[in-house]
């Protein structure tokens, strides 16, 4: 299988042709003022630019108006929109339909309820983001170079992709991989060499550790994949030849 690999956070057009040319598939734009990562609008859409329709272009709000997802549905026609505030299941719902936008809702996760949470979600977004709740000091919703413990996300299956975030690096992202379902993964802080200073040589190694583990296989995501795939046995099974199964 594949995962489904972002960089967050990037700001300059050599960290997309990096992505890019090391086999990432989308690029997270960060539009919250607060962030050290944190681009324009007009920005972010020359960086989209940039992609040549080769990469995913998921710009990342944290409980944005009504007036910013529209310039954003308007100015650059994302992939995916990351929300990453308090944003209710009501909101994302009409986020989706009154601007035609499809959503990576972010959860922070640091317990089975916070799973439970994600999975109200997941009926009215394309993908959930499970990331580390921030720190008690922290300015930012994410971002925040915060793991969380995996383990909580034993036998997690909400029935839409997510992706794992929070905390993970080159060093670490491969351990993530073999112990996760995730169909997705997600870093910043972990390629960076400074908060907002993106690290292209992490950025490389961090997208090739996740397809070596692609191709020594990930049998619990795998596993997952099958199931969401599975369709449904017919309620009689009958032979190849037509009469009814013993
Ligand atoms: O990256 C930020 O600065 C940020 C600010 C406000 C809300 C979300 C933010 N990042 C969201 C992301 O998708 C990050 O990639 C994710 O939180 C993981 O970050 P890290 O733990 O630094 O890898």
């Amino acid at each position: 299988m594949r995962t489904e690999i972002k960089i967050c956070g990037l700001s300059k057009r050599e960290e997309i042709d990096a992505v890019m040319e090391a086999g990432g598939d989308l690029v997270g734009f960060v539009l919250f003022e607060k962030s050290p990562r944190n681009v324009s609008l007009g920005h972010a859409a020359a960086l989209a630019g940039r992609t040549c329709g080769k990469l995913g272009v998921v710009p990342l709000t944290v409980n944005a108006s009504d007036e910013l997802v529209a310039r954003i549905a308007e100015d650059l026609r994302p992939d995916l929109i990351q929300l990453h505030g308090s944003e209710s299941v009501e909101r994302v719902r009409e986020i989706r339909s009154r601007w035609n936008l499809r959503v990576m809702k972010a959860i922070g996760v640091a317990g089975p309820k916070d799973l439970e949470a994600a999975r109200a979600y997941a009926p009215f977004v394309e993908r959930l983001l499970l990331d580390a709740k921030p720190p008690k000091d922290a300015t930012r919703p994410g971002g925040n170079g915060a793991p969380f413990d995996w383990s909580l996300l034993d036998g997690f299956d909400p029935g839409v992709p997510w992706m794992l975030s929070g905390g993970l690096t080159p060093e670490t992202v491969t351990e993530a991989l073999s112990r996760t379902a995730a169909s997705g993964i997600d870093v910043s802080s972990g390629v960076e060499s400074a908060p907002g200073v993106k690290d292209l040589g992490r950025i490389r190694s961090f997208i090739g550790a996740v397809r070596d583990a692609d191709r020594h296989g990930r049998p619990l995501a795998a596993a997952a994949l099958a199931r969401s795939l599975r369709v449904r046995e017919p309620a009689n099974p009958t032979t190849a030849s037509g009469s009814r199964a013993a």
